[in-house]
This record gives structure tokens, sequence and C-alpha cells, in this order.
């Protein structure tokens, strides 16, 4: 049997908070055409570019959110300029996501963090302090800052709240305050209103890309407002800027079947064993501090995931040990594989034990198919008769394995084989089932 695996080690990161904003629209551009002959010709500015959007997808090459940054901004659109040349669209950003990756969109902070502020560190050089000619800082590092500095602390003037991109020295003396804006740039009816947050659930590579926050739309060129009564607008229409949204990620992994079992009760040794997977091995407690991923291959190039999580320990739900935060990992496998030190005195209560922490983090993880490794079978003293009185305390299927001198391997793989494909084809039925039952019309 071969096998490979997706080592998970390291900083293993599985839950992430960012912000997303999309690019903001360029502004429309206000020009007239010039020609030799031709003084005052009609408007011919172009339109801005549509900011670009922040889109998340799934990348079977990532396996841990890791690389997830805290803030992703996508390009502005450009400015449209004159002879009616439009401003080019922004580039989209698109975050790359493991698949299993749960998306949750969370409540804006309510005083969102400065620049300044969100940027600083203990370790990072003193902030610029927003002098008079700090503006145009030009050093590579500082611009970002400046400006933001420079946006906070500016009065804003009337002309920055316009929606109006003006003519040169044009002067505005109201001629745009009963203009009605198209209605894509006009304000929401009620911004108090709330908007339905958006929640994902990222499964695989073959789903398409989703939207997290909107790029701003492009401003209108000066054309757009030419009229009977006004041939030669001197205002076009600013950009709108993106959307800004904050989500929450949380990597709940995908395999097939989840090894649940107390430290030391041989979990990463059995995946070891079924796959080539080289989890740390050692003998004391918590050895495996991070999610593991293997991947059996059988003869028949049938494959199957098997996840290693750190050891569960009484107390688990109120934090003891590595607490339940690992326990996401397994809580979608088809299959829950308990491995049980079966050399120990009393392995019944360790199943106990583990049993009451699952059931404690969620009562639908014990309504699963579910395999018990009798691991360490070789110390056989012990083993023989724990296995015998292990039988008659549960009716889940036994398997007495010993991880370490790889014996009754084969069979505990094709069990397991066995279990996830039955548990996958009842899991089809059901959502079949719930298929024929939304799309019943009464007659
Ligand atoms: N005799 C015997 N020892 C075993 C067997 N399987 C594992 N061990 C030993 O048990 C100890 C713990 O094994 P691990 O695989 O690290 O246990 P674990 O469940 O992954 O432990 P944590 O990662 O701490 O939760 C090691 O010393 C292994 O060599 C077995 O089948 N027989
Ligand atoms: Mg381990």
């Amino acid at each position: 049997m071969l096998s490979n695996v997706t080592n998970k080690g390291g900083n293993f990161i599985d839950v992430k908070r960012i912000m997303v904003r999309g690019g903001k629209g360029g502004n429309g551009c206000v020009s007239f055409l010039r020609e030799k002959y031709v003084d005052v010709g009609p408007p011919n500015g172009g339109n801005g570019g549509r900011g670009g959007s922040v889109r998340v997808c799934v990348d079977p090459q990532e396996s841990t959110l890791n690389y997830i940054q805290s803030q992703y901004r996508a390009p502005a659109g450009i400015n449209g300029a004159g002879k009616s040349k439009h401003g080019a669209n922004g580039d989209d950003c698109v975050l790359r996501v493991p698949p299993g990756t749960v998306i949750r969109e969370l409540d804006p902070p309510s005083k969102p963090p400065t620049p300044v502020t969100a940027l600083s560190s203990s370790s990072s050089p003193p902030l610029p302090v927003a002098t008079e000619d700090s503006n145009d800082v030009t050093v590579k590092g500082f611009r970002p800052w400046a400006a933001a500095i420079a946006d906070e602390q500016a009065t804003v003037s009337p002309k920055t709240l316009s929606p109006f991109v003006y003519y040169s020295d044009w002067e505005d003396l109201g001629e745009t305050a009963n203009i009605r804006l198209p209605p894509q740039f006009r304000p929401r009816r009620d911004p108090a209103l709330p908007t339905p947050k958006l929640s994902l659930d990222m499964l695989d590579s073959s789903q398409d890309s989703v939207e997290l926050a909107k790029g701003g739309l492009g401003g209108l060129g000066n054309p757009y407002f030419a009229s009977s009564t006004n041939r030669s607008p001197k205002y076009a229409l600013k950009g709108l800027m993106g959307e800004q949204r904050w989500f929450e990620l949380e990597l709940k992994t995908i395999a097939d079947a989840g090894l649940v079992g107390l430290p030391n009760a041989g979990k990463s040794t059995f995946l070891r064993a079924v796959s080539n997977a080289h989890p740390k091995v050692a003998p004391y407690p918590f050895t495996t501090l991070n999610p593991y991923l293997g991947t059996i291959d059988y003869d028949d190039r049938a494959q199957l995931t098997l996840a290693d999580i750190p050891g569960l320990i009484a107390g688990a739900h109120a934090n003891h040990g590595l607490g339940h935060q690992f326990l996401r990992h397994v809580e979608r496998s088809h299959v829950l594989v308990y491995v049980l030190d079966i050399g120990k005195p009393s392995p019944w209560d360790d199943l106990a034990i583990l049993q009451r922490e699952l059931e404690l983090y969620s009562a639908d993880l014990l309504h699963k198919p579910a395999l018990i490794v009798g691991n360490k079978a070789d110390l056989t003293v012990p083993a023989k008769d724990n296995l015998k009185r292990l039988q008659t305390c549960t009716d889940i299927p036994i398997v007495p394995v010993s991880a370490l001198h790889r014996k009754n391997i084969h069979k505990v793989t094709y069990l397991l084989r066995d279990k996830v494909e039955s548990a996958k084809k009842q899991q089809q039925q059901v959502a079949a089932l719930a298929d024929d039952t939304s799309t019943a019309v009464d007659i």
C-alpha cells in the first residue's frame, strides 16, 4: 500500500479574521473636443474604470490559512481621459483558501482602527508625523501612512465631498445641485437597513470564485450630462468607493476519516502505518500539536484521507490539554476512528472519556459511523483480556492492531474504506431525498 501525505505542521493557523475592500472606481473625465477650426467642441471625457473586486476561491494546493493576510484591497479603476478614452477596470484580487474553509461575515468594528495604529508595531520604525510637507513624503514605505494621516487631518472641503469632478478652475455655483444622479450612483435609500450577512462554505475547487467586496463603479465622463440646455457640462462623476467588509475564515478540514484518541494512544503511529505520513511519534503526551492529513492509497487506486489531531483529555471542553479547538478538523469527516491503547488497564474508560468530550463539542459527532482501532495489541497480556471486555461495552466494531509493528493494518484500512463508502452513499441518499422534497409540487 502506497501513500502520500500533506504535512500540516509548523505554525498551523486555522482561524483568521480579515478586512477586504474593493477598489475605488476611476473618476469620469471633463474634457471637450479641440480641433483646428473647432474652438469649443462637444464634451468628450471618458468614463472611469470600475474598481477591482475582492473574490475568494478554493485552491486544493493550500492546506492552512497561514498565508492569508489580514487585509486585502483590490486595485482602483483608472480615471477616464479626454478623447472619450474610458479608464481600464481594476483587476480583481483573489484570495485562495484551502478546501473546507468556512467564511462568515462579521459586523464592522465599532470604530475602525486608524491605519496608523493598525500598521504600527513595537518593532516598526517611528511613524511619520503629519507635518505640512509630509504630504509629499516620497520615502519608500511612508507614503500610505502619510496619506492616511493627511486624510484624517485634512479639513474636508465641499469639493472633496461633492460627487463631481470639475473642469480646471470652473466654479460650481450650485449648477450641479439639481442634477439627478443615475440610480446606481445614488446613496442607498436607508443605509441603516441591515444587509444580509454573507456565509460561505468553500468545499472544493469546482466551485466558482465568490465576490467578497465589490469594486466601486467608475464615474461617468461629462458627455453623460450634456443636454439641450447644457451643451458643455463642466463636470463629471467621481468613481464610487469600493465595498469594505470584515470576515472570519475558519478551516474545517474535510477528511474521509478522523482519528480521535487520548494522548499517547498511538494515533500518529497509526497514521504512519497506513500512509507514508511522518507525524512525530514519541512516548509522551501531546506530541502532536497540529493536525496532519494523510492519504491512504489503495491497490485499486482508490484514495482515502485521514486526519490526525492532537490528543483529547477529560475536560477538553473546558479547554484542558489542547482543548476542543482541533475537533473542527474531524467534525466533517464521514467516519470517526477511535484509537484506544488496549495495553492500558481500562481502555473502555478512555472510550467513555472520548465520547463524552465529543458529545460536549457536538452531539452529532456521536452519531457518525465509527470504528475502534484497538492499538498496541502487541502488548499481549493485558490487550487480549481488555479486547474481550471492550467488545462487551460497545457496538462499534473493534479491530485489534499493532501500529508500531504494522500488524492487522490491511484489515483495518479495508474496513475503514467500507465504512467511508457506505457513509458517503447514505449521505448522497439523504441529499437526494431532501432535493426531492424541496422540488415536490402539490397537485
Ligand atoms: N507497543 C506499542 N507501542 C506503540 C504502538 N503504537 C504506538 N506506540 C507507542 O506509543 C507512543 C505514543 O505514540 P504516538 O503515535 O505518538 O501517540 P499519539 O496518540 O499520536 O500521541 P499524541 O500525539 O501525544 O496525542 C510511542 O512511544 C509509540 O512508539 C503499538 O502498536 N505498540
Ligand atoms: Mg500524535
